[in-house]
């Protein structure tokens, strides 16, 4: 495991080249030294009403230096993954939290934007990929998307190799990143015998790589080894700790590791209950500090802070920093240790030395001008991210079998059912009416069984996989690896052929089985055929296009699903064959138009009706198709505007969700200066 710097550039190589080769280096290909400090870090959460209730982290001050792997510790819910996310500048906004404090890069006060000038990782709790890529793809593309244009193909491969042979994940490279954690497709795909699946450890090293393809001069990991098995965490620490050697600045996040991987750590921060106990030199300094405080604090021996020799060092800080909740004479006990240790260190001369400003004024405008160079180069143009994106989306749709095999298993099946029920249909009377149930089915069911609870395929597949999928883009958009429009373009062109497969495979069986718009000529049948198809199809993608919406505009795929299908239910209701357009009240005569299951049934009555005879019984019966169409307001309208009108459905939502996910970017809390107006204390 080694460095994560981008490839060395031959010296007789371009200048500007060799300057845009690299993320945050200097020139002579090492990290530039990036020191983070903190003061006085506070941050307060309020109820309802506005009153401040709890403090989440109290007055915390700390110093990160390059070449050292410092460790934020602590028991549950003290505060880690909050401090770490505020040194990341990435502490989810909430109107409830206030954050007040001072962050400081080299010596400056962090600009508002957060690390502008700095590039930085930032890997998370959870690991999100691609399901459908390999390892060795996953990491390539986020090679393209992150590494100068500049620099040539030939020494991107030889990059992405070195930092996959460096981070141990050579031997797995074209694995799936994890078949279990299908978490684009839902399904999962260990039956695929050509793949096989990596670990959590290796996945968590995937995310590292990712992570570090722009070489950043600081990487923050929370909880980099939860869920993790010893061996596996151990091998991720030694990671994060050659990093540290190669001059990076490495801050993690970590519940309570065991002896060797504290051994790892170069400073500590201990935390409990969002309150500082220790930040310093970590090991055996740690220990003395305890030692010699414990003897300071209390007068008896037996209640010294001392680790004994054989116990794990991290375990014998988590009990001493935790609270016993055993009886309430040991909670009493334990806070009133934990009061004393808080009190203790914000009297010590480390509290002093992390809280007095760091000048390092030299190197901060030496990462802020490569930082500067390297944001405003790294991107490529609209199209070079279009053609890159394109391509992965087409790889995450074509690739996934086992989904796309149900998919088609169910509309060969449903097709079937909705043949051998709707048989042969005649020129009857009642063959009007089984005509139009059968349409307006069918467009509600787009490619599944006829209920309504199933109509919804193509937008429950799209809500249910585009949150997820819009996690992992919210993140590579934060890093400013593409933007929105190459995004959504791609990922609609290269859903066509798939979402098209479908409706296309159920419209072939269902056509010939029932007999729609009997024709004794086989060109007339065929062009009427040609023309179901395409509406259908264009009724599947503005299905999909508003399940993107609805997956834009809310937080989760639970919640998508609940909006999802009650707003289709809205559609359908308004859709043509339960309610009139015409008959609808004012305020609700703009749904059927805004309907797409409206203008597909429109649509594809005409196609059906028209130039259709019946057998007439009565005189009062219908006697051809365009009786029927008037009887159903459809008469005098083409099919030509019910594909327009579609179309402009398709639009609307494609529309829509661009500019949702340009506004629901995620906002992150603002840093404000302790003597700010707006910085109060609790209330309680
Ligand atoms: N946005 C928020 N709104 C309300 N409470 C919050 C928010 N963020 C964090 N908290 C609370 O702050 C406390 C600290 O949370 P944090 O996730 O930082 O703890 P942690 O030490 O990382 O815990 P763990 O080890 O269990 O992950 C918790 O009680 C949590 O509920």
């Amino acid at each position: 495991v080694g460095p994560a710097l981008p490839p060395a550039v031959d010296a007789d190589e371009d200048k500007e080249e060799q300057r845009d080769s690299a993320g945050d280096e200097d020139a002579s290909g090492s990290v530039v030294p990036v020191t983070i400090q903190w003061r006085s870090v506070t941050c307060t959460l309020s109820d309802k009403r506005g009153a401040r209730t709890r403090f989440l982290l109290t007055n915390l001050s700390g110093v990160a230096k390059p070449g050292r792997l410092l460790a934020i510790m602590g028991p549950s819910g003290s505060g880690k993954t909050t401090l770490l996310s505020v040194l990341a500048g990435q502490l989810l906004a909430s109107p409830r939290l206030h954050l007040s404090g001072h962050l400081d890069i080299n010596g400056l006060p962090i600009p508002s934007g957060g690390y502008k000038f700095v590039l930085f990782a930032y890997l998370r709790q959870e690991d999100l990929f691609f399901s459908q890529l390999t390892v060795r793809e996953t990491i390539s593309l986020a090679a393209e998307l992150q590494l100068p244009q500049t620099l040539s193909a030939e020494k991107k491969n030889k990059y992405v190799s070195s930092l996959l042979f460096r981070l141990g994940l050579v031997s797995i490279r074209s694995s799936i990143p994890d078949t279990v954690f299908s978490l684009i497709a839902g399904v999962s795909v260990l039956e695929e015998k050509d793949f096989r699946g990596i670990s959590g450890g290796e996945k968590k090293r995937l995310a590292l790589a990712c992570e570090l393809i722009a070489s950043p001069s600081v990487v923050f990991a929370d909880e980099p080894t939860t869920g993790l098995d010893a061996f596996q965490a151990e091998k991720v620490m030694e990671t994060l700790r050659q990093l540290a050697e190669d001059g990076h600045t490495v801050i993690c996040s970590i519940h309570q590791p065991r002896g060797s991987v504290y051994s790892k750590f170069d400073d500590i921060v201990l935390l409990s209950e969002g309150a500082l106990v220790y930040m310093g030199p970590a090991k055996d300094e740690t220990l003395a500090y305890f030692a010699k405080l414990g003897s300071l604090l209390c007068h008896l021996p037996s209640c010294w802070y001392e680790c004994p020799d054989h116990e794990n060092p991290a375990e014998f800080l988590a009990d001493l920093i935790s609270i016993d909740y055993s009886s309430s004479e040991s909670v009493h006990t334990s806070q009133k240790r934990i009061d004393d240790l808080v009190e203790a260190f914000s009297n010590s001369s480390l509290m002093v030395q992390c809280s007095s400003p760091v000048m390092l004024l030299e190197s901060s405008k030496v990462s802020a001008k490569l930082g500067k160079k390297t944001m405003s180069k790294r991107r490529g143009g609209w199209w070079r991210q279009f053609r890159l994106l394109l391509k992965r989306a087409w790889m995450q749709a074509s690739r996934d079998g086992p989904t796309n095999k149900v998919r088609a298993r169910m509309s060969i099946a449903s097709a079937i059912i909705f043949g051998s029920v709707f048989w042969r249909m005649g020129r009857t009377q009642t063959s009007i009416q089984d005509r139009m149930g059968l349409l307006q089915s069918y467009v509600v069911d787009d490619i599944k069984v006829a209920a309504i609870n199933t109509a919804m395929a193509a937008l429950t597949k799209t809500v249910g996989v585009f949150p997820k999928e819009r996690a992992i883009v919210d993140r590579e958009r934060a890093k400013g690896s593409y933007d929105l429009g190459p995004y959504l373009l791609s990922k609609l062109l290269a859903e066509v052929p798939i979402g098209a497969a479908f409706p296309l495979i159920f419209g072939s069986i269902l056509y010939p089985m029932a007999r729609l718009h009997p024709t004794l000529s086989r060109q007339l049948s065929f062009h009427m055929f040609a023309k179901f198809c395409g509406i259908v199809t264009m009724e599947s993608f503005a299905a999909s296009a508003m399940g993107l919406t609805v997956g834009a505009m809310v937080p989760s795929t639970e919640a998508a699903m609940a909006v999802g299908p009650s707003l289709m239910t809205v559609f359908i209701v308004f859709g043509g064959y339960y309610v009139n357009a015409e008959n609808t009240p004012l305020v609700f005569r703009w749904i059927p138009r805004a309907s797409l299951i409206r203008w597909a049934f429109q649509g594809l009555c005409i196609n059906e009706f028209k130039g259709l005879q019946f057998e007439q019984q009565h005189s009062y019966d219908i006697q051809t198709g365009e009786q029927a169409l008037e009887r159903f307001s459809f008469g005098g309208s083409r099919i030509r505007d019910t594909v327009a009108a579609q179309g402009r459905i398709l639009m609307f939502w494609y529309w829509t969700t661009y500019i949702l996910l340009k506004k629901n970017r995620p906002k992150y809390q603002q840093l404000l200066s302790p003597s700010s107006p707006d910085h109060q204390q609790p209330e309680t």
